[in-house]
This record gives C-alpha cells, sequence and structure tokens, in this order.
C-alpha cells in the first residue's frame, strides 16, 4: 500500500500542512505509536483490535462455516460493524458480489423484497451481534426465521450465529444448539472485519480470508515509531493534521466499484471513533469516476472544510473500447476503460490541489484479498492514531445510546427522559394543509 500526500501539503493546498508542522507532529506519532504497541502488547481494550491479523485463526471460522459451505448465497443479519466489514470484503472480492445480501436496516419493504428474491434453501443465514441485544438485528432476524419456517426450510441448518458470551442471541443459539463463533475479545465492532464478524460470509463464498489476514498483517508490520515509515499513520497523521488546518470533512473517493462499501465501512470506523467532544472528521462517501460528475464541483470549489482521500488499486481488468464512429469521439480510439479510469484518477486529483485543495492518495497494487486486508487494517490503525493524536476517547460510542433508548420507550409505550424531549420536540411543520 502507497500513501502520497503531496497534495495536501501546505505548499499545495489550502487547508494545507506545513512541512514543519508534520516534522513536529512525527515526535506525537512515535509517542503514539508507543502508546498503541503497549494497549496492544496488553490487549486492551480497543488496541486489541490491531492484534487480529495473528489473534483470528480463519481454520475456527472455516470449520463453523463447513455446514453451510455449500450455500449459493449468503445472507448477513447484523447493522454497523457486525456487518460492513462482511459486506466491504465480500463486495470487493466474492466471484459474484451479488450472493451476499446483507440486512442492516428495518425498512420492512427492502426486507420483505430481499427474502422474496432469495432461493433460502440455497441461502446460509449470518447472524452478528457483539451485544446480542441491538433491535434491528433481533427483529430483521426473527422476520427471516419466519421465512425459512413459511418455506419449509430449516433455518436452524443454515445458519451461522458470531455474538457476544450474553444476550438474547446467544440464548437462542444455545437453545437451538446453533453453530456460533465469538466476536473477538476487546474489539470494538467497526473495529473487527478481520475476524469472525467480518469473514463468516467470505469464507462461505469461497473468499481467501487467510489472504486477508496476511495483509492485515503486512500493514501491522508496516506500523512504525515515524509517519514517514508508515504509510498507515502518514494517513492518520495527515487526516488530523488537516482537521486542525479546518478540513473537517474528509470525503473518501474509491475509484473502483468493488470498493464503494469501502466507504461505508470507513464512514463508521472514522465517524464513530473520532466524532467525539465536538470534534471529528464527517466522512463523506463518494465513488471515481462517478462522482466527478456529482460532486466534485463541491470538492473544488466549495467551503475550505474538506480532504478527498482517493483510494484505487494500481492494476486493473481492461476492456478494450471500440472504435469510435464520430470524429469528435477520436480520442478513445485504441483505448480501454482501464486507461480511461485512470487517467480519470490522474486528472481528478491534481484538480484538486489545482484549485488550492487538499488531496490523500492511497493506492494499493490490485484489489485481491492481501491489499484489502493491508488497506482495512492500515485504515483501523490511522483512525487509532487520530484518536491519539486527538486525545479522545476512540472505542466507545456513548453518543448513539440516547436513540436507542428512545426507541426502546417508544415501541415500549414508556414515559422517560427521552420521550419527554420527543413530546416536547418543538414541531413546525411545513406542507401541512391543516393551520398550525
Ligand atoms: O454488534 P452489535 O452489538 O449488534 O452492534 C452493532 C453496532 O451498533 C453499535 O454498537 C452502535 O449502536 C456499533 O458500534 C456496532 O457496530
Amino acid at each position: 500500500m502507497h500513501v502520497d500526500i503531496g497534495a495536501a501539503l501546505a505548499s499545495a493546498a489550502d487547508p494545507g500542512v506545513e512541512r514543519a508542522t508534520l516534522d513536529d507532529l512525527d515526535e506525537r506519532v512515535a509517542a503514539a505509536h508507543e502508546r498503541i504497541e503497549q494497549g496492544r502488547d496488553d490487549g486492551e481494550f480497543g488496541y486489541a483490535s490491531l492484534n487480529l491479523p495473528e489473534a483470528t485463526d480463519a481454520e475456527t471460522i472455516r470449520d463453523a462455516v463447513a455446514p453451510v459451505a455449500d450455500a449459493d448465497s449468503v445472507i448477513t443479519v447484523g447493522i454497523g460493524g457486525s456487518a460492513l466489514g462482511a459486506k466491504t470484503i465480500t463486495e470487493a472480492l466474492a466471484e459474484d458480489p451479488d450472493s451476499h445480501v446483507v440486512l442492516d436496516n428495518v425498512d420492512p419493504e427492502h426486507v420483505r423484497r430481499t427474502l422474496d428474491g432469495l432461493s433460502l434453501a440455497d441461502t446460509a443465514i449470518n447472524v452478528v451481534s457483539r451485544s446480542g441485544t441491538t433491535a434491528e438485528t433481533l427483529a430483521n432476524f426473527l422476520v427471516v426465521r419466519e421465512a425459512y419456517e413459511d418455506r419449509g426450510v430449516d433455518w436452524t441448518e443454515r445458519i451461522v450465529v458470531t455474538t457476544g458470551e450474553s444476550g438474547p442471541l446467544r440464548a437462542l443459539a444455545d437453545q437451538h444448539d446453533l453453530p456460533t463463533l465469538p466476536v473477538p475479545e476487546g474489539v470494538p465492532g467497526r473495529f473487527s472485519a478481520l475476524s469472525a464478524v467480518g469473514l463468516v460470509p467470505p469464507a462461505i463464498l469461497g473468499i481467501d480470508i487467510e489472504g486477508l489476514l496476511t495483509g492485515g498483517q503486512t500493514a501491522a508490520d508496516d506500523l512504525a515509531p515515524s509517519l514517514y515509515d508508515s504509510p498507515a499513520y502518514a494517513y492518520g497523521a495527515m487526516a488530523y493534521a488537516l482537521e486542525e488546518e479546518g478540513a473537517t470533512v474528509n470525503a473518501v473517493m474509491p475509484y473502483a466499484e468493488r470498493l464503494e462499501s469501502f466507504g461505508e465501512w470507513f464512514a463508521q470506523l472514522w465517524a464513530e471513533s473520532l466524532g467525539k467532544d465536538g470534534r471529528g472528521q464527517t466522512p463523506a462517501r463518494a465513488l471515481g469516476a462517478t462522482d466527478q460528475h456529482s460532486q466534485l464541483q463541491l470538492y473544488r470549489a466549495g467551503h475550505r472544510d474538506k480532504v478527498i482521500t482517493f483510494v484505487r488499486p494500481r492494476e486493473r481488468a481492461d476492456v478494450a473500447i471500440p472504435d469510435p464512429d464520430h470524429e469528435d469521439l477520436s480520442y478513445l480510439a485504441g483505448t480501454d476503460l482501464g486507461g480511461l479510469i485512470d487517467a480519470e484518477y490522474e486528472a481528478t486529483v491534481a484538480s484538486l490541489p489545482a484549485a488550492d485543495r487538499p488531496a490523500l492518495e492511497v493506492e494499493i497494487d490490485r484489489l485481491d484479498a492481501e491489499n484489502l486486508g493491508e488497506l482495512l487494517y492500515a485504515m483501523e490503525a490511522a483512525c487509532v492514531l487520530v484518536g491519539e493524536l486527538a486525545e479522545v476517547e476512540t472505542f466507545t460510542q456513548p453518543a448513539v445510546e440516547w436513540g436507542k433508548n428512545a426507541t426502546r420507550a417508544l415501541i415500549r409505550g414508556e414515559s422517560t427522559d427521552e420521550t419527554a424531549v420527543i413530546d416536547e420536540r418543538e414541531r413546525l411543520r411545513i406542507g401541512e394543509t391543516e393551520s398550525l
């Protein structure tokens, strides 16, 4: 993996990072690296995430999925970090990305349409919840289970459960003696892609999960006490320094259709880890080349509050572009789609500093298991570094609890502090027919 920070230096962009600032920051990176390594050595909560490439046992995962290894499809019932890692990996690497469907929302129309579109007899169920209590996951699981029963498919023979030691999902797994896998100790969901949480669907679909772990270990081996020696820390240090300079939005723009979900996974990792104490970059999701025709106008000419993170595989498959039969298209003659998207990448990356806006480049050699494992791990390590530099609680997410408590109270018809807030909310509905 390679990280290029040149287009985000102050000499190239505003906001931008002075070389002197970066050199000073490197001393803090060294201290942060020491703290991170100590946390890893001690298996501390959160820091243990960065031990997964060694701690995850691929064989245990393969044994657990053996009973459903013949499945043509997998339906994952989970949400947040319990779904996005697996979704990112299968979208990037599965022979047929559509063979993995993810129910990570409780939109009734979407759930019904998804289940109606599946041959449940050929579909494995992958239920994942660290807490085992997440309402969306448990509700969707009950709906999925009923669908299997209604169609006369024994769901207990088509399922793998990944959950914690307690909670209703663990109880259900024990009650039906279901194949289960533990969630990794001390690893928040958004950091668990390189564990059973993210690797069960890939294992069922024949993806090289050992390669993913090897790639993660490569990134782990590249962690060093200087940002100049570690791609992950170079990216993290620049993201932190740019936020300090006013880049409060981080738009991740992969130039590969199969990395679109990577942007979704990155968004949870970055927002839920770093959105603390009134700070944290807002992760925006974009896709190259498509969003050159959508968001690029804003990136080049809008507020000076963004850094664009470009991600691309250096090697690509190629599809030849047939010779055009119009002189205005003669420039396409003899080219191919890979050459076109790479030209667009180079042009768009350069267009940011050309507009005095910062860009960071993350390049992997090709989109395969090892390179994806390296990318995922490196972004996790970068996130942990930013958390150390920003001095925030990287591994918790207390701000999400209010909504969960309010939802449960509303569903139960209880009166709580949260429902009082809901009842007393000032409302100004526009578009209503009756007078206010
Ligand atoms: O794996 P669980 O416990 O179902 O949680 C799912 C997701 O919900 C969160 O806890 C936030 O509510 C995320 O941190 C987590 O990835």
